[in-house]
């Protein structure tokens, strides 16, 4: 698959600390890439070599096959980048904005505007065009951004904690028009973010990033099934248990089962880790204790417990 976003050995100091180290990265065209990690981890450094705005100590970086070092001017053409927080002439008019950064980009009046008005309709800010952006509110600001990013039809686009500040449902309606771009354009974003919750929800792979490196690459099952290899399945069964000692005995049964690693009680529940699928057997055992079955599901691992267990080191079950 062609590769849009290609770093390697990519090492960048700041005086003598590594704010980058070593790093290779790839991102495939009309994928969208979460970058997640901690604060000073290096995902904003990373993006600054990416466009051209600070240069590696050592390694090669390509934006649509252009080295982002050596030609930074064609890969800002290319690319759209959108801040945390995007700076507006806020005496003019949303789509006075807009028309001025098209018009910039080489459009005709005529094509600057019309292309303005149809951004504007696509991000849920027509009834706002003509308002100052002054008087908009940091989700409107953040959609305009978005907007203005897309006006100058990049290839890549690069968000760097595009949803901060705004309100859930806002969040929500800005993510979607991100994936809906990214899959009827075949954009490719970069996404680098904070929070876990929406880099599950729309991105198709992600990596984390600690101490300048990745330490992790992938889908968010390839994630789960490197972290907890041999517990990928966790089995919870709700039991109606209200003693204040564990059910020994029903937790020993359980943990005689060929392909059960760890069983764990907490209130009401117990949490099975799991080889292979033992769902059937767990069901079987706990029907013939004495205790009632109130629910029984597999969990999922989403990418709370993932980074969790990086950062908090293996948790044991007991
Ligand atoms: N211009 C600079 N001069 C010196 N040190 C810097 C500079 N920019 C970043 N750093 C340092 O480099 C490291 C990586 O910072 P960077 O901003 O890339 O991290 P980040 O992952 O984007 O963090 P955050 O999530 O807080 O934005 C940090 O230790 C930071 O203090």
């Amino acid at each position: 698959m062609e590769e849009v976003i290609e770093l390697k050995g990519v090492t960048k100091c700041y005086g003598s600390l590594k704010a980058v180290d070593n790093l290779d990265l790839a991102v495939r065209k009309g994928e969208i890439y979460g970058l997640l990690g901690p604060n000073g981890a290096g995902k904003s450094t990373t993006i600054l070599m990416m466009l051209g705005l600070t240069e590696p100590k050592t390694g090669t970086i390509k934006v649509c096959n252009i080295d982002s070092t050596v030609n930074p001017i064609e890969v800002k053409r290319r690319v759209g980048y959108l801040p945390d927080n995007v700076g507006f002439y806020d005496n003019q008019t949303g789509l006075e904005n807009l028309i001025f950064t098209a018009k910039l980009n080489r459009a005709t009046w005529t094509e600057a505007r019309d292309r303005a008005l149809d951004l504007l309709n696509r991000v849920g800010l027509i009834d706002a065009a003509n308002k100052k952006v002054g008087t908009y509110s940091r989700g409107m600001r953040q959609r305009l951004g978005l907007a203005d990013v897309l006006i100058k039809r990049p290839e890549v686009i690069i968000l760097d904690e595009p949803t901060l500040g705004i309100d859930p449902s806002g969040v929500k309606a800005f993510l979607d028009l991100i994936v809906q771009l990214s899959r009827e354009q075949g954009l490719t974003v970069l996404l680098s973010s904070h929070h876990l919750h929406q880099v599950q929800q729309v991105c198709d792979r992600v990596g984390i990033f600690v101490n300048g490196k990745l330490i992790a690459n992938g889908t968010i099952p390839e994630l789960s099934k490197q972290l907890f290899s041999s517990e990928v399945f966790t089995v919870e069964a709700g039991i109606a248990w209200h003693e204040l000692e564990k059910p020994h005995q029903l937790m020993n049964d359980l943990g005689k089962i060929d392909g059960i690693n760890s069983v764990k009680y907490e209130q009401n529940r117990l949490l099975i880790g799991c080889s292979t699928d033992k769902t059937a057997a767990i069901a079987r055992t706990i029907v013939r204790s004495d205790i009632d079955l109130t629910h029984l599901y597999q969990r999922q691992y989403g990418l709370d417990e993932i980074y969790q267990r990086y950062f908090e080191g293996e948790q044991k079950y007991v």
